[in-house]
Order: structure tokens, then sequence, then C-alpha cells
């Protein structure tokens, strides 16, 4: 039996530049890995079945299983004869913005990586991981990169500078499909991507904070005003800047004092039934 933990992303920025001919979207994203993580246990079989076990009722437990594909993708890549068992206990929520099935597919990837001893660079991980999903690739290094094509050419960032994220998420789940349809590329107040590198490698806390941007805000918040709701809530507990993860519906508010993060917790956990105070992990980790 392999463990693996699957850690959530928030996007600092999200820029999107143009919508491609592949009906992708051209994207500039400034992402990073949290301690809030599901749980990946990977045991080979003998009898070549991929079987998804899970914790979770809402999450699928056959081939729509982003896990499953990334198990069947190195099956059917490299001629392997065994089968996995794979038990997701699930953590992150789920259709949040915070990544949780490509992080999911990610350590599925580098767990079997291990398990069947491939010897797979990671990346090469992050190239079979692209096939699953625009986040899969920075699932795999994880850390803090810049990610630009559709999300899956990643550059690595330093850490940036040490703060506490209050993450909320409203009861509703976004599909990140919808909300790339409903965006409007012309006219877009892009966030500035370059500033927050910057902010990033000079460990410039009040940088970052007003560095933070999303396009796709624009469109989330149009379709669940209660996300907007959230964010104003939270930077009135204190927050010292907030924004909306991904396509939603998730908002994290960065904080750089403990005492406010408890104060913030606290009075989000009044309306809010999944709010979490976590860490930036920081830099990658490398170990596949
Ligand atoms: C918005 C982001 C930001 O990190 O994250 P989430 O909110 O999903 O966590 C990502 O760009 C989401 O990546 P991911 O969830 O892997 O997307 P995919 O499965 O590849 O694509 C789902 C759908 O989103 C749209 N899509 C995705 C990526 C992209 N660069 N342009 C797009 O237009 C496409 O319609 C695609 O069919
Ligand atoms: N391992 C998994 N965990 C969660 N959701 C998954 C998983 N595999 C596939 N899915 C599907 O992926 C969709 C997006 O979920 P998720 O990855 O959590 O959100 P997001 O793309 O917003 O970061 C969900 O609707 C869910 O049905």
């Amino acid at each position: 039996m392999l463990y693996v933990k699957a850690p959530a992303k928030i996007n600092l920025t999200l820029d999107v530049l143009y919508k491609r001919p592949d009906n992708f979207h051209e994207v500039e994203m400034v992402m990073t890995t949290v301690d809030l993580a599901d749980r990946i246990s990977l045991e080979s079989r003998e009898d070549g079945v991929i079987q998804i076990i899970s914790t979770d009722n809402f999450v699928p437990n056959d081939h729509r299983n982003f896990a499953y594909q990334a198990a069947r993708l190195i099956k059917d890549t490299y001629g392997i004869r065994q089968g996995v068992s794979i038990t997701i206990e699930k953590e992150i929520p789920i259709a949040a913005g915070l990544a949780g099935g490509s992080s999911d597919a990610a350590a599925t990837l580098k767990g079997l990586n291990e398990l069947w001893d491939l010897g797979l660079s990671i990346d090469e991980l992050a190239e079979l991981g692209a096939k699953i999903g625009s986040d899969v690739s920075f699932c795999v290094y994880g850390g803090t990169a810049l990610a630009t094509g559709r999300g899956e050419k990643i550059k690595e960032l330093p850490a940036p500078p040490n703060c506490w994220v209050v993450l909320a998420k409203p009861k509703i789940g976004v599909s990140t499909a919808e909300v790339y349809g409903g965006l409007k590329v012309e006219g877009l107040q892009h966030p500035n991507t370059q500033q927050m590198i910057q902010a990033i490698e000079t460990k410039d806390y009040e940088l970052l904070c007003s560095s933070l941007g999303n396009v796709l805000e624009t469109v989330t918040f149009k379709l669940h005003p209660e996300v907007v709701m959230l964010k104003e809530q939270m930077k009135r507990f204190g927050a010292d800047a907030t924004l909306m993860s991904g396509s939603g519906p998730t908002v994290f508010g960065l904080v750089d004092s403990e005492a406010r993060v408890s104060r913030i917790y606290n009075g989000l956990r009044g309306f809010c039934e999944e709010v979490y105070a976590v860490r930036i992990l920081g830099e990658r980790n490398t170990l596949a």
C-alpha cells in the first residue's frame, strides 16, 4: 500500500489572454498549493482492474474520476498488466475551484510511478497529466508556479511570503466549462501577473495582496451573487486581501497574523459551513 497526499491549489492571479481555436482559453495564472489535501492510497492488484473507493458519495467511482483516468493512462501508455485499488479520502471540496480532482490525478500518477517502478521523471509525469486536464501538470509539480498555455505550461516560482489563507466555499458547485464559456474576453480588467511574480520573488506581502486578480470573477459573480457577498464578509472580518480561486465558488482571504485568522474563521463559520484556515505550502516538492 502506498499513500500520496493530493493538496489543493489556489490561483493568486488568473488572466485570460484570448480564446483559442480549440475552444480552450490562453491563460496566465500564478498558482500555489495549500495544506488542505486529499489522501490517496494505492494498492496494486493482479486482476488488472482499476477500482475507485471514496469516502465521498459525490466523487464518481468510475472512468469519470480523474484518478481513474490517470491510472488508465499509465496502464495503456506503458502496457502495465496489473490493476490498482485507489482509495480517495476527500478533504478538498468538490467543484470548488481548488483543483481537487486534478490533484487526485496528479497524486495517482506520482504514486503509480513509484508503485510500478516506472522511473518516469517529474516532467514526464506532468506531460501525461496534461492529457487528463489543464490543471493536472501544475498539480504534479506542486509548490508555486506561473502556468501558461491552457494551464499546462509550468514555470517554477519561489515560495510566496509567509501568510495564512482562509478558504470559504458557499454551498454551490461551479462548472469550469460554464464559467469559461460565459467569459467576454474583450474589455477585461487584466491582473498584473508580472507584479505578482515580483511580489513573490521579493517576498513582499503587501505587494502580493495588491496584485491578486482573477478575470473569471466577473462571470461567477453574475451566476452566483452569494460569492460576492462571501468575499465582502471576509474582507469585513479582517482579511488583508480576498479573491475567488479558479472558476470558483471558493473565495480565499490572505492574513498575516494568526490572531486575525481565528476571528475571520469564526465569523465566517456563522453562515458558511465549509471554512478552512490553511498555510501556503510554498516550494515544489520534487519527490515523485
Ligand atoms: C479555472 C481553473 C484555474 O486553475 O481551475 P478550476 O476552477 O477548474 O479549479 C483551470 O483553468 C481549469 O482547469 P481544469 O479544471 O483542469 O480544466 P479542464 O478539465 O482542462 O477543462 C474544462 C473546461 O474548461 C474550459 N477551459 C479550461 C482551461 C482553459 N485554459 N480554457 C478553457 O476554456 C474548457 O471549456 C474545458 O472544456
Ligand atoms: N477525484 C475527484 N475528486 C473530485 N471530483 C472529481 C474527481 N474526479 C472527477 N471529478 C469530477 O470533476 C468535477 C470537478 O471537480 P474538482 O476537480 O473538485 O473541481 P475544480 O475543477 O473546480 O477544481 C466534479 O464535478 C467531479 O464530478
